[in-house]
């Protein structure tokens, strides 16, 4: 199985449960592993046969900064539909971290596999 992904990807959203969680931005942190098979886009060389990391970025950035989810978990779903609807993945491993929340530690989240993995 191939993977594309999106690593290290921070993006500045309002997420949490608390009240003065509603009133500010945080930063999130997404790492995205995506099932494709890259051997179409290696023989061809166009983006067409590719998963075009780009365009996943720039979706999920438009999504996460204008989103107001309470809990990660509600973000991490969100993100899989995207991925599964919008642009046809299979599987994907997602890890939402959220840095700072917790005191003591670097950083606290979700990490989610969804969906069939090709052999
Ligand atoms: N499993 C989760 N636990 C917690 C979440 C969450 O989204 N998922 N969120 C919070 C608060 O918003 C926290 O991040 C603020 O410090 C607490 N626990």
């Amino acid at each position: 199985m191939d993977i594309v992904y999106i690593r290290d990807f921070k993006i500045d959203t309002v997420i949490g449960m608390f009240q003065w969680e509603r009133r500010i931005q945080q930063t999130l942190v997404l790492d995205v592993e995506m099932a494709w098979d890259i051997r179409p886009a290696a023989a061809s060389d166009a983006i067409d046969d590719a998963l075009d990391y780009r365009a996943v970025s720039e979706r999920l950035k438009a999504h996460v900064s204008s989103a107001h989810y309470q809990l990660v978990e509600t973000l991490a779903e969100s993100i899989w539909q995207i991925l599964r609807e919008e642009f046809s993945v299979s599987w994907c491993r997602l890890r939402v971290s959220k840095p700072g929340a917790v005191r003591g530690s670097r950083d606290v989240g979700v990490l989610i596999e969804r969906g069939e993995k090709p052999a």
